[in-house]
C-alpha cells in the first residue's frame, strides 16, 4: 500500500525555490519563502538525528535550519518483534530520535525544541534489507533486487520537547513512514559488479543509491523519489503542518503520544536535573522566562571552535584514523600530551559530536565519526584540515582584535601579526612563500569540498571554455573539468601563486583540460572563454575594482557568454546568523551581498539572463549569462 502514492503536491515549489531563473523586477521576490510550513520552524532549535549526507542535503535545500547531531543508538532492534517492515523502520527513527533529545540537554547543555529521526529500509518479499557489509553481500542483496519490483520505506520520527513547569522535560512523539516502490532493471552480472566495483552500494540501505549511480538500475519509481533517496519531504511537510498550522491551540497534544519511559541512553539524574533547572530562568513563582538556548551556545561558541583547532593542529583526528580506537592513554602518549588534558579536549571533541567514546570492558576508547574521517583527517581527499589550521593561525588573531577593529574600522592586521606581517588575501602578491602557500592550501582545501557543488550548479552543456580568475590552486578548475567532460578550464591567478600550482594537481584525474596561465585580472588581457568564474573574488573587492572587473568581462563577452560567481549569499529575511556576515566582520574592504545584490550586479553589467543556486555547500553560485 502507497501512503499517497505519486504526488509532489503539498509544496511544488520547495524542491525549485533554490534555483531559479529571473528579470529584474521580481528580484525582490527572490528569497520569499515558499515553504510556509519550514518556516514555522525558524527560531527553534531543530535537530537532525542523522549523519546521513543525503538527509542533509534534502532538507538543507528547502531552506531549513538545524543542527546534526548523529544518534548513538545501536540499530539492532530485533525484527522478528515487528509485524510489519515499517514499524520497525518508524521504531527505529524514534529510537535515534529520542537518543539525542534525551542526551543533548546534559551532554550539548541545550535542550532542542525539535528533533528528526529517520530510518530507511529496503524490503523485497517481506525480507528487509541491511546496508551490505562487504561485495559480496552487496552481491547478494543486488542480485534479490534485479528484475524486480521492492518496496523502501522511511520511518520518521519528529520528537517534541517541552518544558513543563514543575522543570521535567517532556518528549512528544510524532510518527510516520512513507512507502515508494521501485523497479529494478534486469542487470547483467557485469553491470551489477561494476556498480558493486564502483563502492556506492556499500553505506546504503539495500546496497544502492538512486539518486547518483544507482538511479541507472531503476526503471521506474511509484510514489515520493526523496523517500528512496532517505528522507520523505512531502510526507514531513503534511505532519509539520499538522503540528503547527492545526486550529487547535494544543495541536502537538493531539497529534502525539507520549515518549516510551526506559528507552536506550538514560540520563543520570543528578546530570538531567541540574541542567533542567538551569533550561528555567524564574522570575517569581508565576513569570517564566524562556532559557536563552541561543546566547548560552554563543557564549560557548570560542570553546567549541578552539577545542576543534586544537584537535586538528594536534593531529588527534589522524591518529584516530590510524586504528580502530584508542584510549585517552594512547592518545596522550602519541601526541605527547598530558593524560588529563588529552582526556578533557577528548571529551570536549565527543560532546561536539566529531568523536565517539566507547566503552570497551574496563576501557573507554575513542574513535572517529564518519563526518570526521571524512573531512577532519588531513589524507582524506575532502580534508578541512588545512582551512582549519589557517582559521586558528591566521583569523582567531584577528577575532582577538575584534573591538579595536570596530572601533577604529581599520585593519588589525599589524596588531594581531605585527608589523611585518602581510594580510593574508595579500599573500599571493607578495613574497612571503610559506604564508602564501599556507593561504593556499585552506583556499584549497574549502574549494575542494565546495567544488563539485558548485560546477554541478548549473547545465554549462553550451560553454566549451571557461576561464577560473583568481583560480588559486586550481581546485575548483578540476573540479568543473571532472563534471563537465566537453569543457576546459584556464585558471587565471598571479604568478606567485600559478607558481606553487602544481604541488595540488589531483592525482588520478585527466589533467589536459586544465591549464594556468599566470597574471593580474585588472591590468592583464584575460584568456578567451565562453565562460568566466570567480569565486570568492568579489566579496573581497572594492566597488572601484569590481566595476574595473565586471565592466572588463562585460566588454570581452559575446551573446552566450557567462559570468558565474561563486560566494557565500548572505541569507535575506531571515534572523539566523550567516558566515557571510561574520567574515565580514573582519573584512577592510568589499562587500558581502546577498543572492538578490549579486544578481542586480550581474544584470547592471549586461548579464541578465541569471539563476541561483543555493547549493547547502561553503559556497553557493550565480549564473549569469549574456542573452
Ligand atoms: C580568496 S582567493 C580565492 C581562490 C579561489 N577562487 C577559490 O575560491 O578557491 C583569491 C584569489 O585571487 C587571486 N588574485 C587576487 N588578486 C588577483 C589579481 N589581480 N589577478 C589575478 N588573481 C588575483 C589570489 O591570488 C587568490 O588566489
Amino acid at each position: 500500500m502507497l501512503t499517497s502514492p505519486g504526488r509532489v503536491r503539498y509544496f511544488p515549489a520547495c524542491l525549485l525555490v533554490k534555483v531559479c531563473t529571473f528579470k529584474s523586477e521580481d528580484s525582490h521576490k527572490l528569497t520569499m519563502v515558499l515553504n510556509p510550513v519550514i518556516s514555522k520552524l525558524s527560531g527553534k532549535l531543530v535537530v537532525l538525528a542523522s549523519a546521513s549526507p543525503r538527509r542533509l542535503e534534502i532538507l538543507t535545500n528547502v531552506g531549513m535550519r538545524f543542527e546534526v547531531v548523529p544518534s548513538w543508538f545501536k540499530e539492532n532492534l530485533d525484527k522478528a518483534l515487528f509485524k510489519k517492515p515499517y514499524e520497525y523502520a518508524v521504531e527505529t527513527a524514534k529510537q535515534k530520535a529520542l537518543e539525542v533529545a534525551k542526551r543533548m540537554p546534559f551532554k550539548h547543555l541545550k535542550t532542542p525544541d525539535i528533533v528528526i529521526g529517520a530510518d530507511t529500509i529496503v524490503t523485497v518479499g517481506g525480507l528487509i534489507l541491511e546496508k551490505p557489509v562487504d561485495k559480496q553481500d552487496a552481491y547478494r542483496i543486488l542480485s534479490r533486487l534485479n528484475g524486480k519490483e521492492h518496496s523502501v520505506y522511511t520511518g520518521v520520527a519528529i520528537i517534541l520537547c517541552h518544558e513543563k513547569e514543575d522543570q521535567e522535560i517532556e518528549y512528544k512523539v510524532v510518527d510516520f513512514y512513507e512507502e515508494t516502490k521501485v523497479k529494478f532493471a534486469d542487470l547483467s552480472e557485469e553491470m551489477l559488479w561494476e556498480y558493486i566495483h564502483s563502492g556506492e552500494p556499500m553505506d546504503k540501505a539495500g546496497g544502492y543509491g538512486i539518486q547518483a549511480l544507482g538511479g541507472m538500475l531503476v526503471e521506474h519509481v511509484q510514489g515520493d523519489f526523496l523517500n528512496v533517496v532517505g528522507f520523505p519531504l512531502n510526507h514531513f511537510c503534511k505532519e509539520l503542518d499538522k503540528i503547527f498550522n492545526s486550529p487547535s491551540s494544543d495541536t502537538a497534544d493531539r497529534r502525539c503520544t507520549l515518549a516510551a519511559e526506559g528507552m536506550a541512553g538514560e540520563i543520570p539524574e543528578d546530570h538531567s536535573s541540574a541542567v533542567r533547572k538551569r533550561n528555567v530562568a524564574q522570575c517569581g513563582s508565576r513569570d517564566r522566562f524562556e532559557f536563552p538556548h541561543r546566547i548560552a551556545d554563543l557564549l560557548d561558541g570560542f570553546k567549541a571552535s578552539k577545542a576543534l583547532f586544537t584537535a586538528c593542529k594536534l593531529k588527534v583526528f589522524d591518529l584516530l584514523a590510524s586504528a580502530e580506537y584508542l584510549s585517552a592513554t594512547q592518545v596522550a602518549g602519541n601526541i605527547s600530551g598530558s593524560l588529563m588534558g588529552t582526556e578533557r579536549l577528548l571529551d570536549a571533541v565527543v560532546s561536539l559530536g566529531l568523536l565517539e567514546k566507547l566503552k570497551l570492558g574496563d576501557t573507554i576508547a575513542y574513535r572517529n565519526t564518519e563526518q570526521t574521517s571524512r573531512y577532519l583527517v588531513s589524507t582524506s581527499e575532502l580534508a578541512l584540515n588545512e582551512y582549519i589550521l589557517y582559521c586558528d593561525e591566521r583569523v582567531w588573531p584577528l577575532f582577538t582584535h575584534l573591538e579595536q577593529s570596530v572601533l577604529e574600522g581599520v585593519s588589525q592586521h599589524d596588531h594581531a601579526f605585527g608589523k611585518r606581517c602581510e594580510e593574508p588575501s595579500k599573500h599571493a602578491c607578495c613574497n612571503h612563500r610559506e604564508k602564501q602557500l599556507q593561504f593556499m592550501k585552506a583556499m584549497h582545501s574549502m574549494a575542494k569540498v565546495a567544488g563539485s557543488h558548485v560546477a554541478t550548479a548549473f547545465d554549462l552543456s553550451s560553454f566549451r571554455t571557461a576561464c577560473d580568475l583568481g583560480g588559486c590552486t586550481g581546485a575548483m578548475a578540476f573540479a568543473f573539468s571532472k563534471v563537465h567532460p566537453a569543457l576546459s578550464v584556464i585558471v587565471f591567478d598571479l604568478p606567485a601563486v600559478v607558481e606553487m600550482c602544481a604541488h595540488f594537481h589531483p592525482r588520478g584525474q585527466d589533467l589536459s583540460r586544465v591549464t594556468f596561465v599566470a597574471g593580474d585580472f585588472f591590468s592583464d588581457d584575460l584568456p578567451k572563454a565562453d565562460l568566466y568564474i570567480l569565486a570568492r573574488i568579489l566579496h573581497h573587492l572594492p566597488a572601484e575594482k569590481v566595476h574595473a572587473l565586471l565592466s572588463k568581462l562585460s566588454e570581452i563577452c559575446k551573446p552566450g557568454c557567462g559570468v558565474l560567481l561563486s560566494e557565500i549569499f548572505l541569507d535575506e529575511g531571515t534572523r539566523g546568523q550567516s558566515s557571510g556576515i561574520l567574515q565580514a566582520l573582519t573584512m577592510t574592504q568589499g562587500v558581502q551581498r546577498s543572492a538578490a545584490e549579486y544578481s542586480l550586479l550581474l544584470q547592471k553589467y549586461g548579464f541578465t539572463q541569471v539563476s541561483i543556486k543555493h547549493t547547502g555547500n561553503f559556497l553557493d553560485a550565480i549564473l549569469g549569462v549574456k542573452p
